[in-house]
């Protein structure tokens, strides 16, 4: 949001990762995580940090205490009901601040003034006025909330704001408390409300994602006058969250032919936020998460990777960079194509002519459906795995019968230019077992030497590299497969050495004819 043009109004970010945001179930923060992100937030340029609720406990307190004391540049408020001890507690927490901001809130809708609060309406405006009256004797600038706004009645909300701006309130904050309203309804509440205050009160947007509307919800508050949001990063908060810091700023950002808005964000902070929050709140970030999400700028299907490498805009809406992450990242998957397959193998330095590009390609199809995600060495293993011997024989299936009471017993099918062979042998285990199979259907019979196994790949379907080095008599050769099952990766191992042999690279004899 960075971007002005010449109608540009300012939008104020109000931050309550800290508040709000710790409020989401299973969330506490120590103090130095709480500084920790209010330093970032400060970086990532927000107006106003909502650093807690000082009357919730003497830890709660010394937090606000030390942010207001140690964060410098964005306002420091902490929440408070209204009531006496409640805004002491929050005079006391941001008294340090360069820029202190007390916010207090009162229910408004019949359903929290009746069964919550047991208030008479006329009470509860009283209340605020009271409540804001005090807020004002500690400092100037002093936010009002009416929580349930949007369950509440129109004409009781203008004359409480109208009240508690009277008595001092500087920010007016109307708040979807459960998430409840729509676009076009804040839109309108928010022209209502601003017809009926004076101008210099700043109206504010505070929204909860029950329906999984709180960003566009805020966004549609901003056209009916809203000048300050209130969000977290990650959308963390209370039951399903609250607004979205980064989808809200992204938005405007994005859509500045709509959105003629400007704010002090930097956005290439905003990943470096999201990920912070994450790891100290214990919270992950869901990979399909807008923004900050793994998956946001990545592509793993065929067309649109070969979209993104002709113009990343046809498929990116955002820029990677400007949220502070890598550029867009392709995703080797079954669904990749050909364009993306041979720009992956030349981001990793391969210069591979088209002709083995296609009979490489066919492999990575294979190992993708099998596989699932392809990784970088799952592509250097499938490069590496191919090389300019002949591949006279080619296992073309293998199965092993074992069990804890017998000897594991291996079939396999070997093509040959000839024809097909196939032969059965048993062995002390599964490797051992269909090395003799294979001895026994291309009759040749290296001594193993060595048998190395390791992963060389992430995830549970991990490609295992088997390594062996064998003797053929004088004569040691060297061989290697790669595949998702240990025992597939063995036994073409086994093979590679077995056509080395067959090639010549070995001490070989001729291959005989007729199927074993
Ligand atoms: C929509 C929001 O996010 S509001 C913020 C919600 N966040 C929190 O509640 C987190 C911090 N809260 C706490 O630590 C505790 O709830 C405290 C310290 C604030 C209060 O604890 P307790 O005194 O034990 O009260 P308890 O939480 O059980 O009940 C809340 C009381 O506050 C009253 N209350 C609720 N909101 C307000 C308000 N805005 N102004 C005045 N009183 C209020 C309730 O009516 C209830 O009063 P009652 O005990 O006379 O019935
Ligand atoms: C305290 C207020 C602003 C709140 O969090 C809400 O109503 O959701
Ligand atoms: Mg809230």
């Amino acid at each position: 949001m960075t971007q002005q043009t010449q109608q540009a109004e300012r939008i104020r970010i109000f931050d309550t990762t800290l508040r709000d945001g710790e409020q989401s179930p299973g969330v506490a923060l120590n103090h130095q995580q709480k500084l920790e992100i209010a330093h970032q937030l400060a970086r990532l340029g927000v107006d106003v940090i909502e650093a807690g609720f000082p009357i919730a406990s003497p830890g709660d307190l010394e937090g606000v205490q030390r942010i207001a004391r140690e964060v410098r540049g964005p306002i420091i408020t902490g929440l408070a009901r209204a009531g006496q001890a409640d805004i002491e507690a929050a005079a006391r927490g941001v008294e340090g601040a360069e820029k202190p901001r007390i916010h207090t809130f009162i229910a408004t809708s019949p359903i929290h003034m009746a069964k919550k609060l047991n208030m008479e309406p006329e009470a509860v405006i009283e209340r605020a006025v009271t409540a804001v009256t005090l807020a004002r004797s500690f400092v100037d600038d002093v936010e009002f909330s009416a929580e349930d706004a949007t369950r509440s009645e129109w004409p009781f909300l203008v004359r409480i704001f109208q009240e508690v701006v009277a008595a001092g309130a500087t920010t007016v904050n109307i708040p979807d408390t459960v998430g409840y309203t729509t676009p076009a309804e804040m839109r309108s509440l928010f022209a209502h409300v601003r017809a009926n205050l004076p101008a210099h009160v700043i109206l504010s947007a505070h929204c909860h994602d029950d329906l999984g509307l709180a960003v566009a919800n805020s966004i549609a508050a901003t056209e009916g006058g809203a000048r300050q949001i209130e969000c977290t990063i990650n959308g963390i908060g209370e039951r399903a969250g609250n607004a979205s810091l980064e989808e809200i700023v992204m938005a405007f950002h994005t859509r500045q032919d709509v959105y003629p808005f400007t704010s002090n964000i930097v956005t290439r902070e905003l990943y470096r936020s999201s990920r912070m929050v994450s790891r100290l709140s214990g919270m992950p970030v869901q990979p399909n998460k807008a923004v900050v999400g793994d998956n946001a700028f990545a592509h793993e299907s065929g067309i649109h990777q070969d979209g993104v490498l002709k113009a990343r805009e046809t498929y990116e809406i955002m820029n990677a960079e400007l949220v502070g992450r890598e550029a867009a990242v392709l995703v080797m998957g079954k669904h990749s194509g050909r364009a993306a397959f041979r720009k992956a193998l030349t981001d990793l330095g391969y210069e591979i002519e088209e002709e083995r590009i296609k009979g490489l390609f066919a492999g990575f199809k294979d190992l993708a459906d099998r596989k699932g995600q392809i990784y970088a060495d799952d592509l250097r293993a499938l490069v590496e795995a191919r090389t300019d011997i002949p591949q006279t024989f080619m296992l073309e299936r293998y199965q092993i019968t074992s069990g804890s009471d017998m000897q594991p017993l291996a079939f396999v099918r070997i093509s040959t230019p000839d024809g097909v062979r196939e032969a059965t042998a048993s062995g002390n285990g599964s490797v051992e077992a269909v090395f003799g199979a294979i001895n026994t259907a291309t009759e040749i019979a290296p001594s193993l030497e060595i048998y190395r196994v390791q992963a060389v790949t992430k995830g549970s379907e991990a490609l295992g590299e088997v390594s062996i080095t064998a003797r053929h008599g004088e004569t040691s050769l060297h061989g290697t497969g790669v595949d998702t099952d240990v025992v597939a990766a063995s036994a073409r191992a086994w093979l590679r050495i077995v056509n080395q042999i067959v090639a010549g690279q070995g001490k070989s004899r001729a291959v005989t004819q007729g199927t074993v």
